[in-house]
C-alpha cells in the first residue's frame, strides 16, 4: 500500500476537539494522514462518538491518547489548558513535540506544566482551515528545534498557509488572523442588512454580497495590488463609492477597526495569566 502519512508527525492525539480540533483534524484527514494515525480527545462523550463516527477516528481519554503520540495537539480554550497539561504531562513520551493552538497561551506557560525539556510550539491557525483556507502562524518554545518547528507547519499545512514567527507577533496575530474571519463576517452582515434596508430580498443580499467579498478577496491574492489601489479603481470622481466612503470616514470605522484589533491584542496577552 502506498505510504501517504508524512512520518514526521509519527502518532498525532489531538487534545480537544471542538470547532478548530475539529478543522484541524479533518484537514489532516484530508491531506494525507489516516485515521490510524491519530488519536482524539474531549471531555464530551458525546462528541467523541460523533466524531468516531464520522472521520473513523479513535476516541480515548487524554493520558490515553498521549501514551504513544509523537506529537500532542492541544486545542481546548485557554481557561481549560492547566489542568489539562497537569492531567497528560506525567503520561508524554520523552521526545514528544506539544504543540498549542490555545489564543494568548505562552510557550512559557506551557514549558513551565509539563516535564522538564518538553518541546512545545505555540500555533495560532482560523477557522477558514475548516475550508482548507487556514492561515496559521508558529512559534517555537525554548526546546523546539528547527525540524520540530517544521513538523508544526506540516500539520497546519494540511489546511491552509503557514508563517513561521517570533513568538512576541503571535498576540498581534491573534488579533489580525485568529480573530479575523469574526469582523470579516461582521461586515458582511452588516452589508446584508443594508441591502434588505434597500428592499433587496434577503437571498440576493447575501448572493450579491458574499461573491462580492469572494471577488474582492481573489483580487488582493492574485494582482497582489496594494489595497488603496484596489479600492481607488472602483471609486469614481463624484461617484458612489466615494460618497459611500466619507460615510464611513465620517462614523471613524478605519479608527474603530484600529481600536478593536488592539483589544483583541491586549486579551490575548492577558489569557496566560488565567483572566
Ligand atoms: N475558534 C477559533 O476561531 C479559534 C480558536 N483558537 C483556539 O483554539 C482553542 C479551541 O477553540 P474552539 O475550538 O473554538 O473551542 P471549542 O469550545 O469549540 O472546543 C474546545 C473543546 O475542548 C474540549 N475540552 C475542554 N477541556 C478538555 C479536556 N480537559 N480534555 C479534552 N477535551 C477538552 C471541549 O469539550 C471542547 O469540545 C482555544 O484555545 C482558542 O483560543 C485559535 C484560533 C481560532
Ligand atoms: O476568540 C478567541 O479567543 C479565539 C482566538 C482567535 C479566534 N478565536
Amino acid at each position: 500500500m502506498e505510504e501517504t502519512n508524512p512520518p514526521a508527525t509519527g502518532l498525532v492525539a489531538l487534545l480537544g476537539a471542538g470547532v478548530m480540533g475539529e478543522a484541524l483534524m479533518s484537514g489532516l484527514l484530508r491531506s494525507g494522514w489516516r485515521p490510524a494515525d491519530l488519536r482524539v480527545s474531549d471531555r464530551s462523550p458525546e462528541r467523541l462518538a460523533d466524531l468516531q463516527a464520522r472521520y473513523g477516528v479513535t476516541g480515548l481519554s487524554p493520558a490515553e491518547a498521549v501514551a504513544e503520540a509523537d506529537t500532542v495537539v492541544i486545542a481546548v480554550k485557554p481557561q481549560d489548558m492547566t489542568a489539562l497539561l497537569d492531567e497528560v504531562g506525567p503520561h508524554l513520551r520523552p521526545h514528544v513535540l506539544v504543540v498549542s493552538i490555545a489564543a494568548g497561551i505562552t510557550t512559557a506557560f506551557l514549558e513551565q506544566r509539563l516535564p522538564e525539556g518538553t518541546a512545545v510550539a505555540r500555533v495560532m491557525p482560523n477557522t477558514p482551515a475548516l475550508v482548507d483556507e487556514g492561515m496559521s502562524a508558529v512559534s517555537p518554545g525554548a526546546h523546539c528545534r528547527p525540524a520540530q518547528v517544521e513538523i508544526a507547519s506540516e500539520l497546519m499545512r494540511g489546511c491552509g498557509k503557514v508563517l513561521a514567527v517570533p513568538e512576541k507577533q503571535q498576540d498581534a496575530i491573534t488579533a489580525i488572523s485568529g480573530s479575523g474571519p469574526a469582523y470579516i463576517f461582521y461586515v458582511v452582515e452588516a452589508m446584508i442588512e443594508a441591502g434588505v434596508l434597500l428592499g433587496l430580498p434577503r437571498a440576493t443580499a447575501t448572493e450579491l454580497t458574499v461573491q462580492t467579498l469572494y471577488g474582492a478577496a481573489t483580487m488582493l491574492k492574485e494582482t497582489g495590488e496594494h489595497p488603496t489601489v484596489l479600492r481607488e479603481r472602483v471609486s469614481s470622481p463624484g461617484g458612489t463609492t466615494v460618497t459611500a466612503l466619507r460615510e464611513l470616514e465620517d462614523h471613524k470605522v478605519r479608527a474603530a477597526f484600529l481600536r478593536a484589533i488592539e483589544a483583541a491584542a491586549v486579551r490575548s496577552a492577558e489569557l496566560s495569566s488565567g483572566q
